[in-house]
């Protein structure tokens, strides 16, 4: 850079601090005049008749983000927690083509609205249409953009500026500075959680962000593509822009792991949002957090439609160990109902009504029967005596008692009752492996991240347990994770899954059945994230919480880890219900450096030759290493942690940031001891888990285990593969 140029640079950075002076200036005042709270803004974000907001509507949105009441504080979290309060700035020019004069307009883009005493907007939300040219000029369609300029801050101090020109040349008056804005922001180093790309949102980006809220919106595209990025920013765009409707109705954001939820936690927040619900597949019910996967050949029968018919059964039999038969003296009168009449009762009361809310209705059918075998005295005289029974009380405590769903699955681990609800519906095989699973899951007292779709299934057959209020967070509470670091401290899910001794059977089941499982939720917004991921049975649990809701759903097929595509989608279609669907698709792969995803490219299109190929838009002139190690012949072969440990050294020389180390289970105790390594940077963790994550660096351990041991194979390594923004290698031993 020459020194004219840094001084240009240095004298654009001092118009700007002088702006942001000025913003904080007014924001400090906003926040004093706390009694203009009152402000209604809220009632103002109404939406038009086709779905888009009215402009005027939106001008009342500026006074309500500057006003609202706890504006001071979402400012103060902001500044101290996020970059770049004010981001962006347009230079307009409204003169028409031709004109002699120039009718220039400046705006300043941020992350809230604020206007100044005289009404003025000091900076406009990146929601309001005002902003939108921020996001949508091109050299080719300027839409009255001279300059984009985007600014970086650090707290209130403005550090950088990066310009983009939208005419041919600049106007003498104005200087342009940086080599633009997006690259920049693609080099930085990546940190262990997500950003937001607020200022650096393209235009095809946006689109998908600001499309209209009615029906299902899908976001599709390869690796990288910013899906994920690009859906969380339509979260925040959607509160904005109809803010009665989902803050009220609520935003339920679904991905696939405890690792998705804890990288992607802080994108909303940044955006000034935290009203969304973020939950994982194994956290979508209430008072179960589940992080533990089975195998894939469990897992994928747990996730088949079939396991309707096997949970209808369930939730319809009798509760292991009841009385079969029904011997009461009533009255002094002898009734007796065998199996056969037990049975019919047990039909009729299921027929309108779930297993849980039947028990009134259950004794009212056994009185009925009780009575016409007796038919001895006065009938109403003996209901009367049938219903003060304690002896009835005790029968109908045994035979009928309040079914929890979650015991309702664990009668799984009964083989032969399994097989008995999977007859003609799954293999004998299939049903032993589901006893097994039932099984592990006492023996363990963890449930998992199928299982959790299970319960919300039968939640639904057998309903609410009428039971005392069970205390909100008992002993046995797994808590939440809380952030990447409580994660990590964890363990990723790379260990296998211990069996914890000092849990005797009745802790584990304790465990298993705390708290009470709720009523689930309805959304007014349901968005999915690695969707192509969800089994059938997962599409029906959150099918469950939107059934009054718009969607907004990403995916790419070539990831995908469920075996029967088919099925998925058919659940899935089922969900949407009949509403209008639109499609985006992505094209640009953000995320990886060409060279690294030109090596998967290599490895996916062999296995999928359709695998929607996004174009990487960064270079870094520097090929992902092979490492080819331990050649059987050589006795003096070095082992898979030395040469990983090596490999490890180098990466962390060449890169700042995060470091992910992905090994099949095979060698993944040999990794585990570089968990946490230089300092803190590297996380070992596990080919599944690594979806919708990324790292500066990824070291790819045995690429040929991972394929062998996932269930989607060489999809699931297409997915490591295009974890790595900067560097890459891959360890490949020989044997
Ligand atoms: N406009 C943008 N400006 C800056 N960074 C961007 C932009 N779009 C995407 N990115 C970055 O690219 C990376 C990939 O984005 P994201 O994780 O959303 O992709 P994805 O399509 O969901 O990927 P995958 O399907 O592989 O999980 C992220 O680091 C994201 O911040």
């Amino acid at each position: 850079m020459t020194d004219t140029h840094v001084d240009a640079v240095a004298a654009e950075i001092a118009i700007e601090q002088q702006h942001l002076d000025r913003v904080h200036a007014e924001l400090a005042k906003a926040g004093k005049r706390a009694d203009l709270v009152a402000v209604d803004g809220m009632s103002r974000g109404r939406t038009d008749r086709t779905g888009d907001v009215r402009d005027e509507e939106m001008s009342g949105l500026f006074e309500r983000d500057a006003l609202v009441f706890n504006a001071a504080r979402r400012m103060a979290t902001l500044e101290h927690q996020y970059e770049g309060l004010v981001f962006g700035r347009l230079d307009l020019d409204h003169a028409p083509e031709g004109a002699d004069q120039s009718d220039r307009e400046v705006r300043y883009i941020g992350r809230l609205g604020v206007r100044d005493d005289d009404y003025e907007p000091l900076v406009i939300d990146w929601r309001a249409p005002a902003a939108s040219p921020f996001y949508r000029a091109t050299p080719g369609d300027n839409q009255g953009v001279i300059r984009r300029r985007v600014l970086r801050s650090r707290g209130e101090r403005v550090i950088g500026v990066e310009d983009d020109l939208m005419v041919p040349e600049a106007p003498d008056d104005m200087v342009v500075v940086g080599d633009g804005a997006l690259l920049a922001a693609l080099t930085r180093s990546r940190g262990q959680q997500m950003r937001d790309i607020v200022a650096t949102i393209q235009a095809h980006q946006d689109e998908a962000i600001r499309a209209n809220d009615r029906g299902i919106t899908e976001i599709s595209g390869g690796p990288g593509t910013g899906k994920t990025v690009v859906a969380l920013h339509r979260a925040a765009y959607l509160l904005y822009a109809n803010r009665r409707r989902y803050e009220s109705g609520g935003i339920l954001v679904i991905g696939p792991s405890a690792a998705y939820t804890a990288y992607i936690e802080r994108v909303l927040p940044s955006l000034g949002e935290e009203s969304v619900t973020l939950r994982s597949l194994g956290d979508v019910v209430d008072v179960i957090t589940a992080v533990r996967h089975e195998s894939p050949e469990v897992a994928a029968i747990k996730g088949s439609l079939q396991m309707r018919t096997v949970l209808k059964r369930l939730a319809a039999r009798a509760v292991p160990g009841a009385p079969t038969s029904m011997r009461v003296m009533v009255g002094g009168l002898p009734v007796h109902l065998d199996e056969g009449q037990l049975a019919d009762i047990r039909r009729r009361a299921l027929r309108d009504r779930t297993r849980n809310q039947a028990t009134k209705h259950v004794r009212e059918l056994l009185a009925e029967s009780a009575w016409r075998q007796v038919r001895e005295g006065d009938r109403d005289e003996f209901l009367d005596a049938f219903d003060e029974s304690l002896a009835v009380d005790d029968f109908v405590a045994e035979w009928w008692p309040q079914v929890d769903p979650r015991e309702a699955l664990l009668w799984l681990a009964d083989t032969e009752l399994a097989y008995e609800v999977c007859r003609s519906v799954l293999s004998q095989g299939d049903a032993a492996a589901l006893a097994h699973a039932a099984r592990e899951t006492l023996e363990l007292g963890s449930w998992t991240v199928s299982d959790v779709a299970l319960v919300d299934e039968l939640s639904v057959r057998v309903g609410q347990v009428e039971a005392p209020e069970v205390e909100e967070r008992s002993f046995y509470e797994i808590e939440e994770l809380d952030g990447v670091e409580e994660l990590q401290a964890m363990g990723s899910a790379i260990r296998a899954p211990e069996v914890d001794h000092s849990l005797t059977p009745t802790s584990a089941r304790e465990r298993l059945l705390h708290g009470t499982v709720g009523r689930s939720t309805d959304y007014a917004h349901v968005l999915v994230d690695e969707a192509q991921d969800l089994s059938p049975m997962q599409w029906r649990m959150i099918g469950r919480r939107g059934r009054r809701a718009s969607w907004t759903v990403v995916g790419d097929v070539a990831q995908a880890s469920w075996p029967d595509i088919a099925e998925a989608e058919q659940a899935r279609d089922e969900a949407y219900g009949t509403q209008p669907r639109q499609a985006f698709h992505m094209t640009t792969n953000y995320r990886n450096a060409q060279e690294i995803f030109d090596y998967a490219r290599e490895v996916i299109l062999p296995v999928v030759p359709d695998a929607d190929i996004p174009d990487a838009v960064r270079q870094t002139g520097v090929r992902p290493e092979d490492v080819t190690f331990g050649d059987p012949l050589d006795d003096s072969r070095p082992d898979v942690s030395t040469v990983a440990a090596q490999a490890l050294t180098r990466l962390a020389d060449e890169v700042d940031g995060s470091i992910a180390v992905i090994t099949p289970q095979r060698h993944a105790e040999a990794m585990l001891a570089l968990d946490g390594s230089h300092d803190g940077r590297v996380v070992v963790i596990d080919p599944l888990s690594t979806k919708g994550l990324e790292w500066d660096a990824t070291l790819v351990v045995d690429p040929d285990a991972i394929v062998r041991e996932a269930p989607g194979g060489a999809r699931v390594l297409y997915v490591v593969l295009t974890r790595a923004a900067h560097r890459m290698t891959v360890l490949r031993p020989l044997d």
